[in-house]
């Protein structure tokens, strides 16, 4: 086992600009769409991270081509065949936005990825393919490993959808639709969270003359062509956050270049949970900027919509000034790890009480203590580790490389905003 990270301790305040790569979703849903398209796309400045490499190689798996150029990927769809073998690794959007992709190749196609993957959950996705005259036999288990039959085409239609557990469910079916041969008329059941997300599908989808609309039971694609799309990817506002969040710890200012003026992205909304932590949030020519005080208010929120930004969020709340209540996230014991038990361990352990509620946290801080830190091959529970170790001297995070998932060089970016070698 690698040697365990030591998280940078911040002695004064920081005074950073922080430029980031590209957006992991948008990134996904670029390529799934250009690999789908009516002819080739160019991606400008993707995201080139394990989840993005492995959603790359499961499209080539298929029969598509993408090629770096530069900075760059060009996306050149092919008819889509097996058999083929795709591995998912720990990247929900692989798992979830493939499968519809893999029900247009003609052959077989077996997916399959890490350990944890075959606990995260997906039935919502098999049984919704099923209704849309998908083959895949049922192997008793909701997630990998499993097999779609493709035959080159899916009737499509009604299908009555349950993305309860995770919005990617919903998105993997909505993008790859219109190929169908009657579209998708998807009828959901349940809750929906990370609703941003769906948006984020939904705005692609139209970017690529996709007609998709709301219904009042769920989404409707008409069947059609995809068009090839050219594409600049948005820097990922969610990798933002543990960035942004040092400026609350250290009472410092951080700014991100780039943050773009309209976005779909959930990290759109960290201004204002920043600005209800107590940080004075700017957004300007240079970008978004937070400065912090040094004190940080306890955080009273929903955070169903933007699940992602709980770890570095719960972090901050260990370090507040009084207790912090998150809700609407139980669909976060089914990410890259349980997230909530995750978060509940690893902020007990430097000194915080925290309780779990069937879908949230509540965190009480408490005198802060150093920690050995699992990482628990989550990258977001990294960054919160990351955000707890610039107050509290001696936090040291085991299996630190799960960062490589989104953001291969957190640990080098982490240290040059602090000014320090990696
Ligand atoms: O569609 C996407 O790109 C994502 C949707 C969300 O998933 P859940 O709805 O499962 O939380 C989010 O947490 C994930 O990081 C990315
Ligand atoms: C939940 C996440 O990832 P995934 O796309 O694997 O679901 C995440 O990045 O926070």
């Amino acid at each position: 086992m690698t040697e365990a990270w030591p998280a940078p301790h911040a002695p004064s305040p920081v005074d950073a600009v922080v430029p980031l790569p590209g957006s992991k979703s948008i990134t996904a849903r670029a390529l799934v769409l250009a690999a789908i398209a009516d002819g080739p796309s160019r991606l400008v400045r993707p995201l080139r991270a394990r989840d993005t490499d492995l959603m790359a190689a499961g499209l080539r798996a298929l029969g598509v081509a993408i090629d770096p150029e530069d900075d760059d990927l060009l996306v050149s769809p092919a008819p889509l065949r097996g058999p083929a073998h795709v591995d998912v690794g720990l990247a929900g959007t692989v798992l979830r936005f493939l499968p519809p992709v893999a029900a247009l190749a003609t052959g077989e196609v077996t997916f399959d990825g890490d350990a944890r993957m075959r606990e995260r959950p997906n039935a919502g996705l098999l049984n919704g393919l099923r209704d849309l005259g998908v083959d895949i036999p049922d192997t008793g288990r909701g997630s990998v490993p499993f097999t779609v039959r493709g035959t080159g085409r899916v009737p499509g239609g009604h299908a009555v959808v349950d993305a309860s557990d995770s919005s990617q469910v919903l998105s993997g079916l909505l993008l790859a639709a219109a190929r169908f041969d009657a579209g998708a008329d998807l009828e959901l059941t349940g809750g929906l969270p990370s609703m941003p997300h769906v948006e984020m599908t939904v705005t692609t989808l139209r970017e690529h003359g996709v007609d998709v609309t709301a219904t009042d039971r769920g989404w409707r694609v008409s069947p059609g062509p995809i068009r090839a799309l050219d594409r600049t990817i948005e820097p990922d506002l969610s990798n933002a956050a543990p960035f942004l969040a040092a400026a609350l710890v250290t009472g410092g200012r951080v700014t991100v270049p780039d943050w773009p003026a309209v976005t779909t992205q959930p990290g759109a909304q960290l201004d204002r949970l920043f600005a209800a932590m107590g940080a004075a949030v700017e957004r300007t020519a240079a970008g978004l900027t937070v400065t912090g005080t040094g004190s940080i208010a306890p955080l009273v929120a929903d955070l169903g919509e933007v699940g992602e930004l709980t770890p570095v969020l719960a972090a901050l709340c260990a370090l507040a000034d009084g207790r912090s209540e998150l809700t609407g996230i139980g669909h976060l014991r089914g990410h890259e790890t349980d997230r909530l038990q995750a978060l509940e361990e690893v902020l007990t352990a430097v000194g915080a009480r925290v309780r779990q509620l069937p879908d949230g946290l509540v965190i009480e801080p408490g005198p802060p203590r150093p920690a050995v830190l699992d990482s628990y091959a989550d990258h977001r529970m990294v960054h919160a580790a990351a955000v707890l170790g610039l107050a509290i001297d001696g936090v040291r995070v085991t299996g630190a490389g799960a960062v490589t998932k989104t953001l291969p060089d957190f640990r080098e970016r982490w240290a040059a905003m602090l000014g320090s070698p990696s």
